[in-house]
């Protein structure tokens, strides 16, 4: 869909350099999805592979981030390969909703209700990051801190249009249970892609 140079905003690699990588198609249906647009496949073009990997290689950064739209719609070997043999870390974004594929320097796993991720995903995770769109959001955390691995970092982050609400939730229940931290879209703030 678009690919775009810019700082992780979120997460463990929040403040990093990193080429992030669109790709289009999503059926999750998150009723809050900050990249509706995405959810059309067929609305985007198709990009080689190759294209996409000599494009990435033109910025001084070596973290790939690729995302969506949900990334696991598809067959990730390839690009994966590619951006490992021009010397790329390899991040990915994901709902977990669809099988595991590509190799992996870190995945973000990002549950989400409306479609049911999958326990594969759950335990290759390196970092657990759930959206709080209101309190029923903790339990929900509760229930994926209990499938990841005992390594996985731990983030929760207001989703953008309940932050004013969310946020003082999450302050309380992160000094209540301070294996979390708290994760804030900063790009949104700096106002970057
Ligand atoms: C747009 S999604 C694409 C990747 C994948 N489909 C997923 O959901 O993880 C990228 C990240 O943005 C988060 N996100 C999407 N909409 C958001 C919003 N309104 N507020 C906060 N985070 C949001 C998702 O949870 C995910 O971690
Ligand atoms: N700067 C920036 N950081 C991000 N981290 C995850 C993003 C995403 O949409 O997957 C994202 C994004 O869209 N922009
Ligand atoms: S899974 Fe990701 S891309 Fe798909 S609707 Fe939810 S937040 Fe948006
Ligand atoms: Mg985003």
């Amino acid at each position: 869909m678009e690919a775009f140079y810019t700082i992780q905003g979120e997460g463990a690699f929040q403040g990093h350099a990193a080429y992030f990588i669109r790709l289009g198609g999503c059926d999750v249906g998150c009723v809050w999805c900050d990249v509706k647009e995405s959810w059309e496949a067929a609305a985007h073009p198709d990009t080689e592979v190759a294209r996409i990997v000599k494009d990435a290689s033109h910025f001084p950064a070596r973290v790939a981030v690729v995302t969506g739209g949900e990334p696991l719609m598809y067959d990730l070997g390839e690009l994966t390969r590619q951006l490992k043999d021009k010397g790329f870390r390899t991040h990915i974004e994901t709902s977990g909703a669809y099988p595991l594929s590509g190799h992996w320097d870190w995945v973000c796993f990002s549950p989400k209700k409306f479609k049911e991720p999958l326990p594969e995903v759950a335990q290759a995770a390196d970092e657990l990051k759930v959206i709080v769109y209101n309190k029923s959001d903790f339990k929900w955390a509760e229930k994926y801190e209990a499938l990841v691995g005992a390594n996985c970092r731990l983030f929760l982050q207001p989703e953008w249009s309940q932050q004013e609400k969310v946020t003082p939730l999450i302050i309380d229940y992160i000094k209540a249970n301070p294996q979390w931290q708290v994760s804030l879209q900063v790009h949104k703030y700096l106002d970057i892609p």
